[in-house]
């Protein structure tokens, strides 16, 4: 039975203690994030558990609130079996080091983790407003100025991934959240790498092809500026509605056309969003607008105004460890 019906989402209990710290004035609300001290562990005791959110591949979503700070967030509950069975333990423990030690605005926070004997549970931010590929498919494709909104969010988050050494790798509406406010969150991290000063790596990947890179396709060395490539295809998704490379023919059809970027920008497309998706979408990964650019360009100054400051250069992403999983903890109540 769920403990939380969905009136009670959006009402949270008042802050303790723990709501004051340094998390206030983060962009989804004054509220603080649920916070443990280092040598306390999670378990399912801490979260009464709400409706399904929704179900995934290898288990469900649940809405649920820490108990002691009123904090609603996301639990995703995953199946051990079913991890071991399609083999991506080892993603899930990189996906979870990533993720964990991200901190931005635009990227959806994991908080923390634990496991029982069957499942492992990851305590997410809740984002409020759901998928963003859901609105993308209600509205078609969105105003210049909602996608200029949206790619500047991204190209900012992205930014803030590349100064850490962590390549996402998947960048598509699917993986993108929103927040309470409508603020995009990058939402899944399970095909991320931190290159740990490497510039460069080699990865086959599985799925669609529509967003990756050219040198993704062609199974080549690629860096970071794949990121960007991704970037390129989704404004143009957002913009047009399909991926630019889709090909009803089929895989081959659409890995040609990557390859050959073989690019055709419908005439409703403005000429200063035109103008940046030709120079994101540059088969040579070193002629692709960098971030900064991005963000400084006409089309984005034009929708959303003036650029945030530069943010300074920071220290590698910190290495956190998966040997202080805690053990749970009774069953989720559903
Ligand atoms: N943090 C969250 N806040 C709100 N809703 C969420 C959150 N995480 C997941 N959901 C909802 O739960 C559903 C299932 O999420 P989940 O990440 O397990 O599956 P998925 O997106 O299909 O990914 P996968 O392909 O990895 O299984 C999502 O489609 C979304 O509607």
């Amino acid at each position: 039975m769920p403990l939380i019906n969905e009136r009670q989402t959006a009402t949270v209990k008042p802050d303790n203690a723990r709501s004051q710290s340094k998390q206030r004035g983060h962009v989804t609300g004054s509220r603080s994030a649920p916070n443990k001290p280092e040598s306390k562990a999670w378990t399912l005791d801490d979260f009464e558990i709400g409706k399904a959110l929704g179900k995934g591949k290898f288990g469900h979503v649940y809405l649920a609130r820490e108990k002691q700070s009123g904090y609603i967030i996301a639990l995703k509950v995953l199946y051990k079996t079913e991890l071991a069975h399609s083999n991506i333990e080892r993603q899930l423990r990189r996906e979870v080091e990533i993720q964990g030690n991200l901190r931005h605005p635009n990227i959806l926070r994991l908080y923390g983790y634990f496991h029982d004997e069957t499942r492992v549970f990851l305590i997410l931010e809740f984002a409020a407003k759901g998928e963003l590929y859901k609105q993308l498919q209600k509205y078609g494709k969105f105003p210049e100025r909602i996608a200029a909104k949206y790619i500047l969010q991204l190209a900012n988050a992205l930014a803030y991934l590349h100064r850490k050494h962590v390549i996402h790798r998947d960048i598509k509406p699917e993986n993108l959240m929103l927040g309470l406010r409508g603020e995009l969150k990058i939402g899944d991290f399970g095909w991320s790498v931190h290159t740990a000063g490497n510039s460069t790596r080699r990865q086959t990947l599985c799925g669609t092809l529509d967003y990756l890179a050219p040198e993704m396709v062609e199974a080549k060395e690629h860096s970071d500026k794949i990121d960007i490539w991704s970037l390129g295809v989704l404004m143009y998704e957002f913009l047009c509605g399909n991926p630019p490379f889709e090909d009803m023919a089929g895989y081959r059809a659409t890995y040609l056309r990557i390859a050959r970027v073989d690019l055709k920008i419908p005439k409703h497309v403005s000429p200063e969003a035109a103008d940046l998706i030709r120079e994101l979408l540059k088969y040579n990964p070193d002629d692709r607008l960098s971030l900064d650019q991005v963000q400084q360009h006409p089309w984005i100054i034009k929708h959303v105004g003036d650029p945030p400051p530069p943010q300074p250069k920071s220290a590698s992403l910190p290495t956190a460890t998966t040997t202080d999983i805690p053990v749970g903890s009774k069953p989720v109540s559903n």
